[in-house]
């Protein structure tokens, strides 16, 4: 008998050395993230550790000073890298929905398919209706973001994320805008899409999200990743004094 080939799948996500400045503040000094395939990365520290520039350097919202950075095999620092082709591989959800308000829910979702990927009318359609399902809003696709609850207007954007069929997901804290009732509903709809294999890397406050969810939480610190490992580890055992403060800190509120 011969042993089964193990399948060593590549990272989705691979940056190592990351560093940002913006003028003289030395913003991220030196980060590591390797993200595997399906894996939930859940992203924590204090305001200004450098969690959102982390996110927003590996789809090139913001061009790192330094480091290497692949997604889906794809270097995103390399000046011949296609960069708003690489983009179509990594979704966004940012904590404003930005949708068009003269526009339905279909209507925003099937655009973003029209314009990234060229697709006609009918089959933007389609496909955002599929998307709009997979966030349990099919029955809100003719309806104006003015119309939808925050927390729809959210699962619209995920929607349209979501409709390109990224490899990877970012969520940069996409319920911080939400009054706390429409949180959950948001937080399901994350829950489902991790459940359903994708890949994500997740900015939030939401501890008790991270707990039930995360595969791996890491806690920024100045720029730095100071400790990382199982929630269970993070919130149950941390290692560090700083870890052990700021979860103490969030837990007391
Ligand atoms: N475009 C920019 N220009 C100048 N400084 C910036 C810019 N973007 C972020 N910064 C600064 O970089 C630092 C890190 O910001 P960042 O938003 O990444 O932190 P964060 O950990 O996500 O914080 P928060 O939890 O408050 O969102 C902060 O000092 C911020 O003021």
């Amino acid at each position: 008998m011969t042993a089964a080939t193990p399948i060593v799948q590549a990272p989705i996500v691979q940056a190592r050395g990351i560093h940002k400045h913006f003028g003289a503040l030395h913003v991220l000094k030196g980060v590591d993230l390797v993200v595997a395939e399906r894996e939930l990365v859940f992203v924590i520290g204090p305001s200004g550790s450098g969690k959102s520039t982390l996110l927003r350097c590996l789809n090139r919202l913001e061009d790192p000073s330094g480091g290497s950075i692949t997604v889906d095999g794809i270097d995103m620092l390399d000046r011949g890298t296609d960069i708003n082709k690489a983009r179509q591989r990594i979704g966004m959800v940012f904590q404003s929905f930005n949708l068009y308000p003269h526009m339905t829910a279909l209507g925003n979702v099937a655009l973003a398919l029209r314009k990234v990927l060229g697709l006609d009318r009918p089959a933007a359609e389609a496909r955002a209706r599929a998307a709009l399902e997979r966030v349990h809003l099919a029955d809100r696709a003719g309806h104006y973001p003015g119309q939808l609850s925050g927390g729809q207007q959210q699962r619209v954007a995920i929607a349209r994320a979501i409709a390109l069929e990224p490899r990877v997901m970012l969520f940069d804290e996409p319920t911080s805008a939400l009054d706390p009732e429409l949180v959950g509903g948001v937080l399901a709809a994350m829950r489902e899409l991790r459940e359903s294999g994708m890949t994500m890397v997740v900015v939030s406050h939401e501890m008790g999200f991270a707990k039930a969810a995360a595969d791996r939480v890491i806690f920024m610190d100045d720029g730095r990743i100071l400790e990382q490992g199982p929630p269970a580890a993070i919130f149950g055992n941390p290692q560090h004094e700083r870890t052990r403060a700021f979860i103490g800190q969030i837990e007391r509120h």
